[in-house]
């Protein structure tokens, strides 16, 4: 083929001789340039082609609207998924949907990261929450750039922004949620939303805002909810409580009222709590809380694309003004009808429930061939010793005392309480719930300074070796005179409650109503009552389970039963000791305890010496539970003569609770065993005139009517004739830093400071700072 071109002309043969002759030498390199160059071209061009070529080459496709193709499968309503927009007939007006095409928040983009757009909306008249707005953006976007993705994560915070409300077209904010695009993926960011707002009881802005809001959700055009496609979002409000001191007079309503709307727009997604501050006051403190939570709800966000339980369309959610909230109190003295009453006579594998019959149990155990490795049970009730009076060393195999399969299991779970271990339980108790919207505390809030919203009632033991009458766990936990079930070490019931706690804690955070700064505190546990069922002392650990309360500074209320004298004796400083004192006398006693043991009066008795002996070290109460037709007619002597024999610091009298009718049919009580409030006043001047009698130095110091509950209190606690029932729980803890679990200092050396004036006897004891609401949540006047 050379020769041929060779040949073809004289006048080029010699350059193309040349020509060839350089091409047989050097073909290879020349090869590899020209390709090389070819794709350095290539690249360059495709790089700088994006931003003007592709629109100068496809500019229709590129710009033109994005609208959803027809799909034959129905959309799903599950407030995250992508709803088609159907076709309105022809005349009818446009139907919006709230959706845009858009992902399910937990899912990232095609690209793999999920972004997220913050949008901050301030009004302001004079100034100051502009000037908060614009700063709280600006550190909002330095705290953001902390929250970096883990291995396995993908997302990313864009700026911030923030929005004047004057200015911002709400048509484009308020009906539908924004499409926000994104340099890196076609998709647009997810968005989320705040707001900071000032309230003026004039024409403002904020007018035009609430009025948007409203019209939007009332539109019939419109979906109910049209901005459930945010990821979430949350209010911060500003007033002046000189002016408008209470909710009620006004204080932040239309910061109140903005969040209502937006959690009716957002099908519920209130990502946190309303906050509310005055600058004058604690606005700057309030505010630093809430933006502490929103940081932490952004980092939940964009790590699970969820706004965690609690809130609605993320998960279970729980709610809320008409929430039927169990009267379920402390757990002690309510009785309701909302537990089957099974009892462990049913089925083989059947109920656990009464494990009187723990023989059954065991032998259960050994039939089912099921070989549990545990420790030795431990008889501690009994320090059980054989016939010739040596330590009994029986070395059975012993069972859970909750398992995870069993009925109690699920009957115990299906009524809130979380189980920790085998053998422990957590649960939010109605107060903490009520207190943490503002809608009164518990009355030991009233009594001792104890706020329910920091308060975690728990217990180490579900088991109890008394079935009382009142007790609304009848039938479900389990009773037993000795512990014969695998013990769980402390540190484990300690980190599981606390755990379970705050879960629980955390489900609230969606719930209208929760006032931030409550919820924020909240997050840390002050207070443990040892309280819930079952009986805490009957856990072998009890005394290192209270060391780990007491090292993080929580303050520990433990209940006995008076049925357990040496582990009563043995046990250390706690911050108050409960006895529960359900009747006066043997017969009372047997008839409403229904103890397993047959020697539950002498127990009983020696608890009270035991009190008695430990009045100058611990701060002892007696606990009376009222039982129409059980405890309360002709027993105010009898009482009186309990407490010459224990000399308790306090005697707590309390109503028994009531809900729905009684499980306890076999015990007889219906609603007619519940006092009323007044009868419950009479208990108690009978038995304080009682105790006047005998020359005791008691009087009556507080109440709380709306738990039925009136203390008396020794005269230990009066100082210059006022009573002081409340508790300086610092002071506590640093004794006991000082001078260790069984160091020398009485109740008086923590005694805290004078109780309040409107929880004094006669003045109703419901904290004024909170709103007394009825059931349905309706505010009551006091
Ligand atoms: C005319 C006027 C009306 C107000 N009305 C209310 C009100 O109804 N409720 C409230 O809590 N605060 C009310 N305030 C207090 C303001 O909300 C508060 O001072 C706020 O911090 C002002 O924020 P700004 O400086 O951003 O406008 C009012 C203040 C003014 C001057
Ligand atoms: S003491 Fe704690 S657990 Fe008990 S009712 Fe009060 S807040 Fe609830």
């Amino acid at each position: 083929m050379a020769l041929e071109i060779a040949n073809w002309s004289p006048l080029t043969g010699p350059l193309v001789q040349d020509i060839i002759q350089l091409w047989h030498s050097y073909r290879v390199p020349i090869l590899l340039v020209t390709f090389t160059t070819l794709i350095v071209l290539r690249t360059y061009l495709h790089g700088t082609a994006t931003d003007k070529q592709d629109l100068l080459l496809f500019p229709t496709l590129y710009n033109a609207p994005q609208e959803k193709k027809p799909s034959s499968t129905a959309p799903k309503d599950d407030g995250t998924a992508a709803q088609a927009v159907s076709k309105p007939p022809k005349g009818s007006p446009r139907r919006i949907k709230g959706e845009l095409g858009r992902k399910s928040n937990t899912e990232t983009d095609g690209s793999g990261i999920r972004e997220i757009q913050v949008y901050i909306f301030f009004s302001s008249l004079t100034g100051n929450t502009e000037k908060i707005a614009r700063e709280s953006v600006r550190k909002l976007e330095q705290s953001l750039k902390k929250i970096v993705p883990r291995e396995g994560e993908s997302f990313a915070f864009l700026s911030p922004q923030v929005f004047d409300l004057a200015e911002a077209d709400y048509d484009e904010y308020f009906i539908n949620p924004p499409t926000v695009q994104t340099q890196n993926v076609g998709t647009p960011a997810e968005v989320f939303y705040l707001f900071m707002l000032p309230s003026y009881n004039i024409d403002t802005i904020n007018d035009n805002l609430l009025e948007h809001l409203k019209e939007t959700h009332h539109d019939f055009r419109i979906d109910t909810a049209p901005l459930r496609g945010l990821l979430g979002y949350s209010v911060f409000g500003f007033g002046s409580r000189e002016g408008w001191p209470t909710e009620e007079e006004g204080f932040c309503c239309q910061a109140i009222e903005v969040d209502k709307w937006m959690a009716k727009l957002t099908g519920r997604k209130r990502a946190f709590p309303l906050g509310m501050g005055d600058l004058k006051e604690d606005g700057i403190k309030r505010l630093d809380e809430w933006s502490e939570g929103i940081l932490d709800v952004l980092g939940l966000l964009a790590r699970t694309g969820s706004l965690g339980e609690g809130v609605a369309g993320s998960g279970a959610p729980v709610e809320s003004d008409d929430e039927a909230e169990a009267e379920d109190d402390d757990g002690e003295v309510v009785f309701d009808d909302k537990i089957p009453a099974k009892t462990a006579k049913s089925k083989k594998g059947g109920d656990l429930g009464d494990v009187e019959d723990l023989g059954r149990i065991m032998q259960d155990a050994r039939a089912d061939g099921v070989e549990v490795k545990a420790p030795i049970a431990v008889d501690f009730t009994t320090y059980g010793k054989d016939t010739k009076g040596r330590p009994k060393t029986t070395t059975v195999t012993v069972k859970e005392m909750v398992p995870k399969d069993s009925p109690t299991y699920n009957s115990l779970t299906k009524q809130g309480y979380q189980i920790v271990g085998s053998h422990s339980g957590v649960k939010i108790c109605r107060w903490t719930k009520s207190a943490l919207r503002g809608r009164g505390s518990c009355y030991k809030f009233s009594f001792y300074g104890i706020n329910s919203h920091q308060c975690m009632e728990t217990t180490p033991s579900l088991s109890c070796s008394n079935k009382c009458v009142f007790c609304w766990r009848h039938g479900t936990n389990p009773v037993g005179t000795s512990w014969r079930w695998v013990v769980d070490p402390p540190d484990l019931i300690f980190s599981g409650v606390k755990e379970g706690h705050y879960k629980k804690i955390k489900m609230m955070r969606g719930v209208p109503g929760v006032r931030a700064e409550r919820f924020a505190e909240a997050m840390r546990i002050r207070h443990c009552a040892l309280s819930l069922v079952g009986e805490p002392i009957f856990y072998p650990h009890i005394n290192e389970f209270l060391r780990m309360l007491h090292a993080e500074r929580i303050s520990s209320f433990l209940v006995c039963n008076a049925q357990h004298p040496d582990q009563l004796a043995a046990l250390q400083h706690v911050t108050q000791l409960y006895v529960s004192i359900d009747a006066s006398n043997r017969e009372s006693l047997r008839k409403i305890d229904r103890p397993l043991h047959r020697d539950f009066w002498e127990r009983f008795q020696r608890c009270l010496d035991i009190l008695r002996e430990r009045r100058h070290r611990q701060r002892t109460v007696f606990r009376l539970t009222l039982v129409k037709g059980f405890n309360i007619e002709d027993e105010a002597e009898g009482y009186a003569d309990l407490v010459e024999k224990g000399l308790p610091c306090f005697v707590e009298i309390k109503g028994v609770t009531y809900c729905g009718t009684s499980t306890s049919s076999s015990a007889g009580l219906t609603m007619g065993n519940v006092p009323f409030y007044h009868e419950v006043c009479d208990f108690v001047e009978a038995l304080n005139k009682a105790l006047e009698r005998r020359g005791l130095k008691y009087g009556i110091a507080a109440e709380h009517a709306h738990s039925c509950c009136i203390l008396i209190a020794s005269e230990r606690f009066k100082v210059d004739g006022k009573w002081h029932t409340l508790i300086d729980y610092d002071r506590f803890f640093e004794l006991l830093e000082e001078k260790g679990p069984d160091g020398d200092f009485s109740p008086e050396d923590y005694m805290g400071a004078a109780t309040p004036e409107w929880a004094t006897w006669g003045n109703g004891g419901f904290d004024p700072r909170d709103q007394r609401v009825d059931r349905k949540g309706r505010a009551i006047e006091i």
